[in-house]
């Protein structure tokens, strides 16, 4: 089984709580009432600075320079493109990206991005890529069954583009990626005494995910 397969298998509950959340499912089916999705989304676009400081983190604790540039790569997809993607949406509601900025943050936003950087800034490259895994496979294996359900790309659908993009062939590539880089290091820095704070550490992230779609879910009217 691959180290991925494994930190899965530990987690197992708390994945499916995660990848299973009833919000998901009311994208896939167009049923989530707008407000729950803005208020995840503007959320979800503070949450993405905090991502890239983690990215950041990562190409400073890269010990060879592929896996820096590795990172420096997962950095641009969060500054370049899946920005665009909350300040596009956020626009059709009036919100600028300075109104985004100055937006409240949620604790369940504060308490992922600060548990992530503090794994990363106590561990290595591979503690800090387990707290990052579930978010970035996370989201692609989500998308990837939200769009396989009938009408889910619909033009009807309000959440299509959501979908749309995390489906994409950018975003499962950036993930397919992630996923090599962390057997990649899994193989060189895991060893079988380390396996229970590696679990540990993805099992937490995982749980703080589902928390943040328990966040938006919460805010229907
Ligand atoms: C709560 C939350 N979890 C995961 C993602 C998805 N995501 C965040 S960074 C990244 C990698 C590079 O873009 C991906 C896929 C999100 N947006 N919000």
């Amino acid at each position: 089984m691959s180290f991925f397969e494994r930190l899965k298998t530990a987690a197992s509950a708390e994945w499916r709580a995660y990848t299973g959340h009833p919000f998901t499912d009311a994208m896939a089916d167009g049923s989530l009432p707008e407000a729950a999705f803005r208020h995840y989304l503007v959320q979800d676009y503070l949450f993405l600075i905090e991502f890239a400081r983690a990215y950041a983190l990562a190409i400073y604790k890269s010990p060879s320079l592929a896996d820096m540039r590795e990172s420096a790569a997962g950095l641009s997809a969060i500054l370049d493109v899946e920005m665009d993607l909350h300040i596009k949406l956020c626009a059709g509601w009036g919100l600028s990206p300075g109104d985004l900025e100055r937006a409240p943050p949620a604790v369940e936003m504060l308490a992922y991005t600060r548990y992530v950087l503090d794994a990363g800034m106590r561990g290595d490259l591979l503690a800090l890529k387990v707290a990052l895994a579930p978010c970035v496979i996370g989201y692609a294996e989500i998308a990837t069954r939200l769009a396989s359900r009938p009408g889910a790309r619909a033009a009807t659908n309000p959440y299509s583009v959501w979908i749309s993009e995390y489906a994409g062939a950018l975003y499962q590539e950036v993930a397919a990626n992630a996923r090599a880089q962390l057997e990649r290091l899994a193989s060189r820095y895991a060893t079988p005494a380390r396996e229970a704070e590696l679990i540990a550490i993805f099992r937490e992230a995982t749980r703080l995910e589902a928390d943040f779609w328990e966040m938006g879910w919460r805010a229907r009217p």
